[in-house]
């Protein structure tokens, strides 16, 4: 079974707002509101490419009810510890003509200590059955910024394949544990090394560095339509080679998280797994709702993907 973990879940409410700017009051052209959080957004892909999972994490008040009803109405399990207060919202404004995003992320709920005991022992009980588990996102109040550190390694020890997307203290934690796939953004990447990392060489050495650390693949995006894998077979540069599409970038890394589980569990060679994970993220870029159209959407960009092997 593939398990996601969430630890702090959101509901995205994402507008489109002509000439958007900050000062102003804007009325919005369209706007969508979703279940959100980067292990929640990967279960919602994971059933529309055919694959079950369990979600699980933490979810409080009317906004946790909401996001537990979106995704029992789809093909996954749901394992939330609920909370006092509120999940949080994360709102994004998108400017449709120069595509241009602004984002504002709630802090979320704080976790009562109780409540994180009681996640653990749902944790130790889902690992019994899992056969890969996904960490997604940021951490709570309450919650140690170093959790994913011991989550990966109880998880490793029982030979699970473990995918984590995150950033700041949290992915340093996570990389520690040695994930099988640990994804990070260029961002935080050039924050972590005090510099710059546009450079193709510089995010090189960074994704051979996350490497050592014990990750067996390491996914870095590059520029923003592009991603850089070190993978077991070498070092990849894939790039989005027509980008007429794109109308929003904002899920775009969790659909190529989703991709490489799918490509994990139904065994692709590399160079295929790259090319569905990132035609994953291009369908899932076509449109302002978050999440992909069908499996022959996404396979529809396969051959959109530059693919270029670099070491
Ligand atoms: O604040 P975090 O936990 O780092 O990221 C949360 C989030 O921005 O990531 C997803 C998009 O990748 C959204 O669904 C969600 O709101």
């Amino acid at each position: 079974m593939i398990v996601t973990v969430t630890l702090n879940p959101a509901v995205d409410e994402g507008y489109v707002v002509e000439d958007f700017s900050p000062g102003g009051w804007f009325r919005a052209g369209s706007s969508q509101k979703s279940p959100g959080g980067k292990g929640i957004n990967v279960s919602l892909l994971l059933d529309q490419l055919g694959h079950e999972s369990a979600a699980m994490g933490f979810l409080a008040g009317f906004s946790g009810d909401y996001i537990r009803d979106a995704l029992r109405r789809r093909r996954i399990t749901t394992n939330f510890v609920h909370v006092p207060g509120d999940t949080r919202s994360n709102v994004y404004v998108l400017d449709r003509l120069g595509k241009v995003e602004t984002g504002i992320s709630e802090t979320g709920p704080f976790i009562p200590p109780d409540a994180l005991s009681r996640f653990m022992a749902n944790y130790r009980r889902m690992l019994s059955r899992a056969s890969t588990v996904v960490f997604g996102g940021s951490i709570p109040p309450g919650v140690p910024q170093d959790i994913y550190r011991d989550l990966i390694s109880m998880a490793k020890v029982l030979g699970i394949t473990t995918f984590v997307d995150a950033a700041g203290p949290a992915f340093m934690a996570a990389i520690d544990a040695g994930p099988s796939f640990a994804k990070v953004d260029h961002r935080f990447m050039s924050k972590l090394a005090g510099k710059s990392l546009f450079s193709l060489d510089s995010l090189i050495e960074a994704v051979i560095d996350i490497h050592d650390h014990g990750a067996g693949w390491a996914v870095s995006s590059y520029h923003i339509y592009g991603d850089l894998f070190f993978t077991p077979e070498g070092i990849y540069l894939a790039t989005m080679a027509d980008r007429r599409d794109v109308v929003s970038m904002f899920s775009a890394g969790d659909a190529l998280v989703a991709g490489l589980v799918v490509a994990n569990e139904e065994g692709m060679d590399v160079e295929e797994a790259i090319r569905f994970s990132m035609a994953c993220a291009m369908e899932d870029a076509a449109h302002l709702e978050k999440g992909v159209g069908s499996r022959e959407d996404v396979l529809h960009y396969m051959d959109k993907v530059d693919l270029e092997k670099i070491r």
